[in-house]
């Protein structure tokens, strides 16, 4: 509970401290207390008895230190035994009691000499925030002239405070307490400064010498009269929103009794000021009062959670004061807008939208790929303002070195790994492994990060497996993941202690739970009670579509997205994973009965990593279905209102829309540019055809040659394999496509849907019936058994090597098409594509071995693994004799057999005829009831022809 002014006066006039105190001071959270009961031997209790009983209880302490610890003797007060130990452990540490009480007189004595200096001729001649403010206290008018609140004294002068700190460290936390400082230190300099009856201001006993009031108070000032400041009041009460107010800053005054006045106390010295919050050098604070109002004892979460100190009752949050350059009042608007950004950009992920200057639209990415894809603050830089806004030490990066070692070739791609290796999604270590060349002095590094608590304990420890070529790359994986991992806890605070290090062990995090919790408990609880407010604002949000929030099916997906073409000029390329995209994005808040819509956040140029997370899930989703030049137009029903508010000019008018009407958030979008991944970049500049051409070409010519008439495409993506079997003529009647990702589905059923109904207008393809399925190829769906065609194109190395060997044997053993094509990338082919020089284009030079085939050494980041021929011969050759096929080795990009063969290396499976099923008893043998895929869309000629 709060202690009054008077009270904690009379508790600190004499300051000596206990043992206790001094440990604390020297060891602070390091030492640790443990009570330990001890059951008195009960006299006359009855011998024999097995009920135990309870005699009179004894206590024992046990105090752990970081070198010593020891175990006081018992005590009938727990409090006692603490003491002892203390004092037992001061001892044993030859640290005189005496000694460090006389260290709490000496910071006693030095408030007083600071005191005297801050009254002295001399400092109101210095330019000094708080000779400002004494010498505006001079120009104030009757019984208040020249009286200084008490807490201004602290606030604006950091010797004194930090004096105050370091006789009570509480005093860092909450303001209130270093008053009693101030007044005990003022009582010992009676001759110079009075003190007032509720030792609330201070004053010099004796004016100052008339010339210098003068020469410093009366002339020299040079704010007009009577300027408006706009400022956010945030009511103690959750219930009341936080309000803008004008403050009247009257020149011949003093602006502190002008905001003691908007608190409701008669004057400035019932107002408590708050430490600086934002940037260093800002000068926005809080005002609040606590020594007035009985109602204002309640803590204000919102202001507290903002300042990070306690703050009691309403508060003002405004941006004025004097400051170190000028002695001229300071002073700039906080709107509403400013305070929600401040809130907002108290978690990871609302930092990095700020920094984006898209809050509505952004997300903090998941990756970090490199610098000339990542937009916004540095997640390193992020991690750092992250620690200083949550008065964290600065946290400590370790970058460990290791010479990147040639690794021995793992012989069969699918046995067991050589331990030397070291985890498999260890870019670089994997990338060695297939390495056959000798990778000389080049090192890697790792970085691990470790978070401290202002008095260095540690809170957290990241220690990530993962190895990068380049130092920087990674220091700001190492920071994503952390700020990743806090975003997360952020969002879900009371997260249960078992999962808390459970989602930390995940991403080699490991929590110091009781310092962490030290450290954001607190923060927390409050940062709960001001979510809690916005519950009832969410729940205005309206809930346009509803078939938006159920439904998958890819139709459903293009009209929820309304894309709309542009009205002039052709459309151009789909992004894909890991295109570097740039939209144009404006997102406006839809009100039930406005017709007009309000602009919350606009944007002519975004660009970002698609795959990365770096946008809101829905805008990906829309852009996975737009092509270069259409629009897209959807609404989502709900967002952080704070997120909202922060993106929002007019706030006050948001804040009673959200709360009085159903609204939701417009999202209109327009797709500008797409740069296609590396890897396709580097396939469409240095092969003609492009390579992914020339691998469709190669199945064409097997499908052809081979009159299948029924065809599965494994990992078919967004179906460019399918699209081009509706242009040519084959001999094929059922198309099938199987993948994981929805949306890649969801696109290649646009595609495929609108080629077809066009195709049967114009030249019928032989196709008769189109299907795509949901889900993983490593898992058997007996509706895909035995058909005369299967083909896998780039898929494997995007799965686990484990996963993609079981596909292997699945597909051979139980979907046993009659003919398997496999392609992917021939590892050896890189040093061809690296020395290409296509990678450095239009790139920083700096950022040149940043880039993802230099960086990882695979074509793709979401490469799992790449071959060599000799492991795919390897694992093909295996594969074929186990399940009965046999096996032709082919490729394209390159020739066989000159230099490094094939860009893309493919295997074509065929069923060794014995193994043919005779007559119809093609399902002979097979679980029929194995039906693990979702069908999400399908197009027959039949009914498509009668429609
Ligand atoms: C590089 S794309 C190739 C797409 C297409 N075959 C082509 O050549 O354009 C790789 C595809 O494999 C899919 N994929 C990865 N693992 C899969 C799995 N276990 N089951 C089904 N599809 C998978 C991905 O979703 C992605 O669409
Ligand atoms: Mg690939």
């Amino acid at each position: 509970m709060m202690e009054t002014g008077k009270s904690s006066v009379s508790q600190v006039k004499k300051p000596t401290l206990t043992p206790k105190a001094i440990i604390y001071q020297k060891f602070g959270s390091k030492a640790t207390y443990r009570i330990e009961e001890v059951p008195e031997s009960s006299q006359n209790g009855c011998p024999g008895l097995a009920i135990p009983q309870k005699g009179p209880c004894h206590f024992r302490c046990y105090l752990q230190l970081p070198e010593i610890s020891v175990v006081s003797s018992t005590f009938t007060r727990k409090r006692d035994a603490e003491q002892s130990a203390a004092e037992m452990a001061l001892q044993k540490l030859g640290i005189s009691a005496e000694a460090s009480n006389s260290l709490v007189l000496d910071s006693a004595d030095e408030l007083v000499a600071r005191l005297s200096y801050l009254f002295s001729n001399e400092f109101l001649s210095s330019l000094h925030p708080l000779s400002s403010h004494l010498k505006a206290t001079l120009r104030r008018e009757g019984e208040l002239n020249g009286l200084v609140p008490v807490s201004v004294m602290t606030a604006y002068d950091p010797k004194l405070s930090n004096l105050c700190t370091s006789i009570n460290p509480m005093v860092d936390s909450n303001p209130l307490l270093a008053i009693p400082y101030i007044i005990t230190a003022a009582s010992r300099l009676s001759e110079l400064v009075a003190i007032s009856d509720d030792q609330l201001w201070i004053r010099r006993q004796n004016p100052y010498p008339p010339e210098l009031r003068h020469s410093l108070v009366d002339p020299g000032f040079h704010m007009t009269e009577n300027e408006c400041v706009e400022a956010a009041y945030i009511p103690s009460s959750l219930d009341k929103a936080v309000q803008p107010i004008m403050l009247n800053v009257f020149s011949k005054g003093y602006y502190l009794d002008v905001i003691a006045k908007e608190l409701g106390v008669t004057d400035a010295s019932k107002v408590l000021v708050s430490r600086t919050i934002g940037k260093a050098s800002s000068e926005m604070r809080l005002y609040f009062s606590a020594l007035e109002n009985s109602f204002s004892e309640f803590q204000n979460a919102r202001a507290s959670y903002l300042s990070g100190q306690v703050v009691y009752g309403n508060a003002i949050f405004a941006t004025i004061g004097y400051t170190w350059k000028s002695a001229d009042l300071f002073h700039e608007d906080v709107s509403l807008c400013s305070y929600f950004r401040m809130l907002a950009g108290k978690t990871p992920s609302g930092l990095y939208k700020l920094s984006r200057e898209v809050i509505l639209a952004a997300e903090l990415p998941v990756a970090f790929t490199s610098r000339t894809q990542w937009r916004g603050s540095l997640p390193r830089d992020l991690l750092c303002t992250f620690c200083r806004q949550h008065r964290l030490s600065e946290p400590v990066f370790s970058v460990l070195s290791d010479p990147l070692e040639p690794v021995q070739k793992s012989s069969l791609p699918c046995g067991p790994r050589d331990s030397n290796t070291g985890p498999r999604n260890d870019n670089v270590g994997s990338a060695a492994a297939n390495s056959n060349e000798s990778v000389g002095s080049e090192r890697i590094f790792r970085c691990e990060i470790r978070l401290f608590s202002k008095g260095q304990d540690l809170i957290l420890e990241c220690s990530p497996k993962q190895s990068y070529k380049k130092q920087n790359n990674a220091v700001q994986n190492a920071a994503l993941r952390v700020l990743s991992w806090l975003s997360m806890y952020f969002r879900e605070p009371d997260v249960p202690l078992m999962r808390l290090n459970s989602s930390g062990a995940a991403v080699d995090i490991k929590v110091y739970h009781s310092h962490f919790s030290r450290e954001f408990e607190d923060l927390c609880r409050l940062m709960h009670s001001v979510l809690k407010q916005w519950d009832s604002l969410g729940s205005n949000f309206l809930y346009l579509d509803h078939a938006n929030q159920s439904s998958n099916s890819c139709g459903n997906e293009i009209d929820r997205f309304n894309i709309k073409d542009p009205e002039t000029g052709e459309t151009g390329s789909y992004p894909s994973n890991e295109s570097l995209v740039c939209i144009s994005c404006s997102v406006s808040l839809v009100t039930d009965g406005d017709e007009m819509k309000q602009v919350l956040e606009s944007t002519d140029k975004f660009e970002f990593t698609i795959g990365t997370g770096a946008v809101i899930p829905e805008i990906e989703a829309a852009l996975m279905l737009m092509t270069v030049g259409q629009s897209a137009c959807f609404r989502i029903d709900s967002l952080p209102p704070e997120l909202i508010l922060a993106a929002a000019t007019d706030s006050l008018k948001i804040l009673s829309d959200l709360s009085t009407k159903a609204c939701c958030l417009e999202y209109s979008i327009t797709l500008l540019q797409v740069t296609d991944p590396l890897e396709d970049r580097i396939e469409q500049a240095l092969f003609s055809p492009p390579l992914s051409k020339q691998r469709v070409e190669y199945a064409l010519q097997h499908i052809k040659n081979s009159s299948a008439t029924s065809l599965i495409d494994f990992g078919c993506g967004s179906g460019s394999l399918l699209d081009s079997l509706i242009d040519h003529p084959t001999s094929l009647e059922k198309i099938v496509g199987v993948d994981i990702s929805q949306k890649g589905l969801v696109r290649a059923a646009r595609i495929l849907h609108l080629k077809l109904a066009k195709s049967q207008a114009i030249v019928p393809s032989g196709i008769k019936q189109a299907l795509l399925y949901e889900g993983s190829i490593t898992v058997f769906d007996s509706r895909l058994h035995g058909f005369d065609i299967g083909t896998c194109l780039e898929v494997i190395e995007h799965m686990e090597e484990e996963q993609a060997c079981l596909f292997g044997n699945i597909v051979l053993s139980s979907f046993c098409p009659k003919i398997l094509i496999i392609s992917t990338p021939n590892y050896e082919y890189n040093v061809l594509l690296q020395s290409s020089n296509l990678s450095g284009q239009e790139e920083d030079p700096d950022e040149k071995e940043e880039l993802p085939l230099q960086s990882c050494k695979f074509r793709n980041h979401d490469h799992k693994f790449e071959w060599t021929r000799e492991q795919f011969g390897h694992w093909a050759t295996a594969l074929a004799l186990r399940h009965k096929y046999g096996v032709e080795f082919s490729g394209v990009g390159g020739s066989a057999g000159v230099g490094p063969g094939f860009a893309s290396q493919i295997a074509v499976f065929r069923k060794e005829p014995q193994q043919e099923p005779e007559g119809d008893g093609v399902m002979k043998n097979v679980d029929t009831t194995q039906l693990h895929y979702k069908q999400i869309w399908e197009w027959n000629a039949a009914t498509s022809a009668v429609g």
